[in-house]
């Protein structure tokens, strides 16, 4: 057994294992570390702006750093300050670049995205508006990851050709590029919104106006109103069209027109990461207040801290953030459609519940760092209770006295596994505050979002979590 010092991320391997200890209430404040949505979109704003921009409460995470090294590849400057939480970028300015096209003349630019969705469907459509020749790979799940919409989005309006080489038109994807034509496009929105986003932010790019229809049902709307935003705070401008009324669900169009401009930039904290630690308060029966957001940011997970509100949480808004007290939980019956990357934290809250809670509208999840609905329901049940698992979300029936009997049903402990999937990793630690027992599988994949989520965490909560090294058959909880 050994202990890493704080800060210490463990180092990867499938044995290496993770205990949460169960203790009371949790109780605190803190903040998460920069949202990893807002830093790689501000990163392709800034990196194709003309002139300098300066990034503040930047992330610094595997998924911004397969970015940052991506962008250098074509000359863009990202001096990191603060540790890399304040980034000083030089842009290459937002129109097709001649030296793009001399630096990829022979060979294409090879840029490896390891499993970062935003950073391979972002950087496709930007580097394809840019012009050059790219390859982008990624980790064998990443080719597993479609992309086909998002290509076939661009092919037709494209003056080269790009193709994904995967079954199922999934990544690498391989780009020649004279940069778009300025034809209309049309995408696909129902496997996932970064498509949508990525053709949005690379049409200041093209130098040119562009016009995107929507197919079918649009997942994940919070994020694409968060990329209006940051073109927005970038110096270009975004036109929507609905049918019918002017609800979400009736998007059917959007035209970007402008140029980016360098500028500065504030990156809230991740309200992805905040609902781990609002979780904590909420199974425990403690508050916490996690700060530098609020109800009017601009990432729509801020809105799991109203999930919790619905479960019987009271919701705080306080000057500094917003502060969970856990109470007595209910189940509930809810659409995450546009919150879907909590979805695994609240699986977790709703096995404390008194009765099973529905999660709805979360098809997409399948498609994500892992099959976030058949894998998920897959660990949940090996804590004995019962799990559905539907087409488009699960049912999860609470644990109720099953949950006391734990450690006497499983006295080697449950180890859950994280398939590479960090939310998978920081959802189960939840569970290691309410349960003994509880051991998690290569802890260290939090890196993807969080690398010190388990230092955060160990503070928060003041108990010691116990790491474990390569034991056969297990870890033992002290
Ligand atoms: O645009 C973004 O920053 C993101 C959009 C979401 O993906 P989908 O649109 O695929 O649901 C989300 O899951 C992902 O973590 C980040
Ligand atoms: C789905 C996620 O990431 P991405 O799609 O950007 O890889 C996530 O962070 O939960």
């Amino acid at each position: 057994m050994t202990q890493p010092a704080a800060n210490d991320a463990p180092v990867a391997s499938p044995t290496t294992r993770i205990c949460v200890i169960p203790g009371g209430p949790v109780e605190g404040k803190m903040r998460p570390p920069g949202s990893k949505s807002l830093t790689n979109r501000a990163l392709i704003c800034a990196a194709f702006a003309s002139g300098t921009s300066r990034l503040a409460g930047t992330l610094v995470s595997e998924d911004t750093e397969v970015m940052i090294d991506s962008l250098a590849k074509i000359g863009v400057s990202i001096k990191p300050v603060d540790g890399g939480r304040t980034l000083v970028v030089e842009g290459v300015g937002g129109v097709v670049s001649d030296d793009a096209r001399k630096i990829s003349s022979d060979e294409p630019v090879d840029m490896f995205i390891a499993n970062s969705g935003t950073t391979v469907r972002f950087l496709t459509a930007a580097l394809s508006a840019f012009g050059g020749k790219y390859r982008l790979s990624g980790t064998e799940r990443m080719h597993e990851r479609p992309i086909g919409d998002l290509v076939d989005a661009i092919a037709p309006a494209l003056d080269g050709w790009i193709v994904a080489t995967s079954d199922g038109k999934c990544p690498p994807v391989e780009i020649d590029s004279m940069g778009w034509t300025g034809q209309p496009m049309r995408v696909g929105g129902d496997v996932s919104s970064q498509y949508l986003s990525g053709l949005m932010m690379a049409g200041p790019i093209a130098g040119k106006p562009v016009r995107i229809e929507i197919i079918g049902e649009l997942v994940s709307v919070p994020y694409v109103r968060m990329t209006a935003q940051l073109i927005k705070a970038f110096g270009g401008s975004t036109h929507w069209e609905f049918e019918g009324d002017d609800s979400w669900s009736n998007l059917r169009c959007v035209t970007v027109d402008g140029s980016f401009h360098g500028c500065e930039f504030d990156v809230e904290p991740d309200a992805s990461a905040a609902s781990y630690f609002w979780a904590a308060a909420a199974i425990t029966g403690g508050r916490v207040l996690v700060e530098g957001l609020d109800e009017n940011a601009s990432q729509g997970d801020v809105q799991f801290a109203r999930v919790l509100e619905m479960m019987g949480c009271e919701y705080i808004a306080q000057d500094t953030g917003i502060e969970i007290v856990g109470g007595p939980l209910r189940g509930i019956d809810v659409e995450m459609g546009e919150i879907s990357d909590t979805v695994q934290t609240l699986a977790v809250v709703a096995l404390f519940a008194d009765g099973p809670t529905r999660v709805r509208g979360v098809a997409h999840n399948r498609f994500k760092e892992t099959d976030r609905i058949g894998n998920l329901a897959i660990e949940l049940r090996k804590l004995g209770g019962r799990i559905d698992e539907h087409d488009d979300g699960l049912t999860i029936h609470p644990l109720g006295d099953l949950s006391g009997t734990l450690s006497t049903r499983n006295p080697q402990g449950v180890v859950f596994e994280t398939y590479n999937d960090h939310r998978m990793a920081m959802s189960f630690a939840l569970l290691g505050l309410r349960l003994a027992g509880i051991e998690i599988a290569d802890p260290a994949c939090t890196r993807k979002t969080y690398p010190d989520f388990w230092a955060d965490l160990e503070s928060l909560t003041g108990r010691a979590h116990v790491w474990t090294t390569g034991l056969p058959g297990g870890a033992s909880a002290p």
